[in-house]
């Protein structure tokens, strides 16, 4: 599903009413009567006691059609107007006088009365939150705080309108404070606001309504955000051999780090990798040999803090002729001989090459060796990696996920996975996919390699690079969401998530839909 950002709605909306002659009346009845909807499907709407706090905009706007359609089904309404009577944009007026005329009480909230308020809403079974959609423009301060406050301390199922109040809908940061909303219904397409933390935990589970939008409008390229759906895996052929299944490298370990070369070249073959190929330093291949005998081992001369030396380079570079894809950087450390050596890699392989880890540390000192590759690039940094590649804070990373990614894969011509919560994937033409799956106990030691080994590993299957970047992220999320419903979110570790992984494989095969469904957001 695409994504839309606040331009981008203003521009559909735009052109809804000026090339297709969907006014904003249309738009706003159906948004009106898409949140009556959802009202009655979590709370049942006859005898309801619903409180409606709306603000002067068109959001407000929102919040009183969904005022009147909810008197009409027998709710006991009652509609509170938060700012000036004379701010309301014309068609909050137009509704608003309808609201009046279908006798529906009506108190403007102001500093005078607004601690009246919140007793009001205590009483209330569910609270509509129609203050601010995309229009907020600035933190929410005064009478506005109070309000939000009020509707968050009323203990009533909260239903927020298009956005909940005080969430940046492009960025999903909280304005100075925002609603707890239990459901958020939004209008035409979802915002990343409403994808990325924390603006997503205050969303609650979000309803899309596409309130007759025309489809074009919905579907258009121009909109580069989307959720990361995952594609159907085609059956393993029966009359195959392990190098249909994608042969990889993996440049990864040292003395030091036994766990990364394990997770990443192993997470290969059980995400369903043909040959997994693991050159590491020769003092600990006999350990891993034990632990994993299905990978074939390439010992690499070390140096004497236990790193892959330097002088590994030419064999390297060979071992890379014979790989279709090479993963290089997990458990490397940042021994500079090492990290020049990784350089040099990266360089020249004119392969698919997949950095992670140390790996990123190494190439983030010089970034022009990414812009020179001619074969495609995967960086997977966390917050604090994605820093260092970019030179931006972590605090102004977070302020932008989106913004600060698309600009980092297009000058870094490669595709980036930027880990967090919720990952995203960005492409070097400006694509950015939202992942949904994945949950918090996944944030541990091990887990990066996981990843890494799947996303080698769906291109082992055959998808092109950019789709086995994003079904790798996928299938990752959705093993460590199969071991957390299943062992609780203490027992996601990395080996819990790499032996889940063919789970999720064979049920992308046989039930695609209904893991889609697990992942997808509510249409109405
Ligand atoms: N665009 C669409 O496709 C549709 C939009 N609908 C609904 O309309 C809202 C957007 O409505 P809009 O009037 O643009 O803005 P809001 O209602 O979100 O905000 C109202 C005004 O509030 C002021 N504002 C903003 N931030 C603050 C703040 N922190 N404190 C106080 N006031 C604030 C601002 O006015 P200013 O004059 O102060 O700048 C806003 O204009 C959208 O979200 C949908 O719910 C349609 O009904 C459906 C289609
Ligand atoms: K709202």
């Amino acid at each position: 599903m695409k994504v839309a950002s606040v331009s981008d709605i203003k521009r559909i909306d735009e052109l809804a009413s000026a090339r297709y002659g969907v006014s904003h009346e249309i738009l706003m009845e159906n948004a009106g009567a898409a949140v009556a909807r959802v009202v009655d499907m979590v709370a049942g709407v006859r005898n309801l006691l619903v409180a409606v706090v709306a603000g002067t905009g068109n959001n407000g706007g929102d919040g009183l059609v969904a005022a009147r359609h909810l008197a009409s089904n027998g709710a006991e309404v009652r509609v509170f107007v938060v700012g000036r009577e004379d701010k309301m944009t014309d068609l909050a007026r137009i509704n608003l006088a309808r609201v009046r005329s279908a006798g529906i009480p009506v108190e403007f909230v102001s500093e005078e009365n607004i601690s009246e308020l919140r007793s009001e809403l205590e009483y209330s079974d569910v609270v509509v939150d129609a203050l601010f959609g995309i229009g907020l423009n600035k933190p929410v301060e005064g009478v506005y705080r109070k309000a939000i406050e009020a509707v968050n301390s009323s203990g009533a199922i909260i239903v927020g309108v298009d956005i909940p109040s005080g969430v940046n809908g492009d960025t999903g940061q909280v304005m100075g404070v925002a609603v707890r909303a239990d459901y958020t219904v939004t209008f035409g397409l979802p915002k990343p606001g409403l994808l990325l933390y924390p603006g997503a935990e205050y969303a609650g589970e979000i309803f899309v309504s596409r309130i007759s939008y025309p489809r074009a409008l919905l579907e258009d390229e121009s909109i580069q955000v989307e959720t990361n759906d995952p594609v159907f895996i085609p059956p393993r052929r029966p009359d195959t051999h392990k190098g249909d299944y994608g042969k990889a490298l993996f440049v990864a370990g040292s003395r030091q780090y036994l766990g990364a070369p394990l997770f990443s070249s192993m997470s290969f073959l059980l995400a369903g990798g043909g040959y997994s190929r693991l050159a590491t330093v020769a003092s600990i291949v006999p350990h891993l040999g034990s632990k994993a005998s299905e990978v074939v081992y390439e010992p690499l001369a070390e140096t004497a803090n236990g790193t892959v030396a330097y002088a590994n380079l030419e064999r390297l570079l060979k071992l890379a002729e014979w790989a279709d894809i090479v993963v290089v950087g997990p458990g490397l450390t940042t021994e500079e001989e090492t990290s020049r050596l990784v350089r040099e890699v990266v360089a020249r392989v004119d392969k698919p090459v997949v950095i992670d880890g140390d790996g990123l540390t190494a190439v983030s000192a010089s970034p022009e060796v990414l812009r020179k590759r001619s074969k495609p690039t995967v960086l997977t940094p966390h917050l604090g990696e994605m820093s260092r590649l970019t030179g931006v804070g972590v605090d102004e990373i977070k302020q932008d996920r989106i913004g600060v990614l698309r600009r980092a894969c297009r000058d870094l011509n490669s595709i980036i996975v930027l880990k967090g919560a919720h990952t995203l994937v960005g492409m070097p033409d400006g694509r950015v996919y939202i992942n949904l799956s994945g949950n918090p106990g996944m944030a541990k030691a091990g887990s990066g390699d996981v990843l890494v080994g799947t996303i080698a590993a769906m291109y082992g299957l055959g998808f092109p690079i950019e789709v086995a970047v994003r079904m790798g992220v996928f299938v990752h999320g959705a093993a460590g969401d199969y071991v957390a419903a299943r062992r609780g979110i203490d027992g996601v570790t990395a080996t819990s998530i790499m032996h889940a992984l063919p789970r999720v494989l064979q049920a992308l095969r046989e039930d695609i839909d209904g893991l889609y469904a697990l992942y997808a957001l509510r249409e109405l």
